[in-house]
Formats: C-alpha cells, sequence, structure tokens
C-alpha cells in the first residue's frame, strides 16, 4: 500500500524575489499514522497543507498523496482526502445540513443523508444542524468543519489548528474522536497545531518547521528525550529561540 504522503524536495516561492514560504521538504508519512507539523507564526504550514490539497502549486518538488501524484492525478486522490481549515468558512445562509449535503455530493457519497445523521450524533450538531451556518458560535464551526472532513470517510485528513476555538473540554472530546476516527478507519492525520499538548496526545511523529525548513522530526517522545524537557511546549521554545538539543551542533 503506497504511503499517506510523500513529498519529495518540496519549494513554495510566493514571488521570484521572495524567501521561500516552504524550502525542500521531503517526508514520508505512512498510511495509518498522525503526525504533527508545528511551527511559530508564518513557519510555512498552512502553505505545505495547501501544496499536500493541490490548492497551492508548488515551486518545485513532488507531493505524492496516496499513491497519486497531486501534478497529474489530483482528482483521484482528492476523492480520498478531506480537509478543515479556520480560513474556509461554508456559506453562511445555508443551514448546517445544507452545508454538509453540498459537501455530501461533491465527493459522491454514497446514502449522503443517512451519513450527516452519523455525523449529527458523533458530533452533537443535533441542536443547530439546520440553523444557518452563520449563525454559530466560534466552537459549534469547528464543530461543523471537521465533520464536513470526515463526510467521505477520508483515508487521509489534513488539519489545520482544528481545535483552535474550542474550550478545553470540547477540544478534548474532538482530539477524541479524531483518535477513535483514526483507529476505526485506518486513516491518517496530518494536523498543524500550536496546542503542544494535543500534539503529545495524538501525533506518534512531529515535523518542526522554521521559515520553511524542518529543523527537527522524531515522535514527541524523542523530541523530549533530545531537548531534556517534560513538555512539547519547552521544546517548541527551544527550536524557536534556537536553543539546541544538547548534543547537537550549534
Ligand atoms: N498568499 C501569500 N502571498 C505571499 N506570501 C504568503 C502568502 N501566504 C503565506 N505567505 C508567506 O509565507 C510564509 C509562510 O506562511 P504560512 O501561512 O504557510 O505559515 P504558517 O506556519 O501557517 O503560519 P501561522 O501559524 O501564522 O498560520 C509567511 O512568511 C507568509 O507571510
Amino acid at each position: 500500500m503506497p504511503p499517506a504522503i510523500e513529498c519529495d524536495a518540496l519549494t513554495k516561492r510566493y514571488a521570484d524575489d521572495a524567501p521561500a514560504a516552504v524550502e525542500d521538504l521531503s517526508f514520508t508519512m505512512p498510511r495509518g499514522a498522525t503526525w504533527g507539523l508545528l511551527g511559530g507564526n508564518g513557519a510555512g504550514k498552512t502553505t505545505t497543507i495547501a501544496m499536500l490539497l493541490g490548492l497551492l502549486i508548488p515551486s518545485a518538488g513532488r507531493v505524492t498523496v496516496l499513491g497519486h501524484d497531486m501534478a497529474t492525478d489530483r482528482f483521484a486522490a482528492l476523492a480520498r482526502m478531506n480537509f478543515s481549515s479556520p480560513y474556509v468558512s461554508l456559506p453562511h445562509r445555508l443551514s448546517v445540513r445544507e452545508n454538509l449535503t453540498v459537501y455530501g455530493h461533491l465527493y459522491n457519497v454514497p446514502r449522503a443523508a443517512r451519513r450527516i445523521e452519523e455525523l449529527t450524533e458523533r458530533f452533537q450538531m443535533g441542536e443547530f444542524i439546520d440553523r444557518p451556518a452563520g449563525s454559530l458560535s466560534a466552537g459549534q464551526k469547528t464543530r461543523v468543519a471537521i465533520a464536513k472532513a470526515l463526510i467521505n470517510t477520508p483515508d487521509l485528513l489534513l488539519l489545520d489548528e482544528p481545535t483552535a476555538s474550542l474550550d478545553p473540554d470540547t477540544g478534548d472530546w474532538v482530539r477524541g474522536l479524531l483518535e477513535t476516527y483514526s483507529a476505526e478507519t485506518g486513516a491518517a492525520i496530518l494536523l498543524a497545531s500550536h496546542n503542544m499538548a494535543e500534539v503529545e496526545r495524538l501525533c506518534s511523529h512531529v515535523l518542526m518547521l522554521k521559515q520553511g525548513r524542518v529543523v527537527d522530526s522524531d515522535s514527541p517522545a524523542g523530541l523530549l528525550r533530545k531537548y531534556g524537557r517534560d513538555d512539547m511546549e519547552q521544546v517548541f521554545l527551544d527550536i524557536a529561540r534556537d536553543r539546541m538539543a544538547p548534543g547537537r551542533a550549534a
């Protein structure tokens, strides 16, 4: 079975004379894994996700998703993947159910109405499923965005800050849903997050980006060991502030 994602020397420059937003990014993410994409503001996380989705064309390098080359075979991959991003909002006047129905049709989901019922129950959206999407709170919108991301039961889920607007209790519950989804379906998840506790809980491997380049990558436990830290927040700060791990060349 081909891996979930293969990136080979992926680079993106928004303008010829601009510094690369992502530079020489290479990694292979296996099926079924949950990986974290970490980095400070402007490190290149959203740009990477947009290239993985085929929304942005790389300046150089190659992306293969679930065995499909995104340059030549994008639609075959898109049918089997999905994403959520705080930068994409659903049409405000359509109800949540209508929005999900549109996506159900876009993805050719068999028995879409039933799938929407399942997701409504799983994400406890019954109270607002028939309300206009524009009338929801930020946290409710986030739940709808993640439910939308699961509509086609994707084999690969790309999540840009999936729990950023959720209160701690709802955030914890959504993390549990993501764990269950990946355990039940074998789906791979790549998530960009600023929430280090989330990354420690969900991710088996982390790519640390800085100015578009991978500056470290390991399991959360491996990074904690390498930097001699107790939590990922401290590791993040070490990397952001150029405090190198003991034993690594400065
Ligand atoms: N459309 C664009 N045009 C020009 N430059 C861009 C564009 N989008 C992003 N950039 C630049 O590319 C770099 C990477 O941005 P990106 O949004 O990928 O970072 P990020 O890691 O997702 O940041 P954040 O955590 O703030 O969301 C930044 O320097 C940003 O200013």
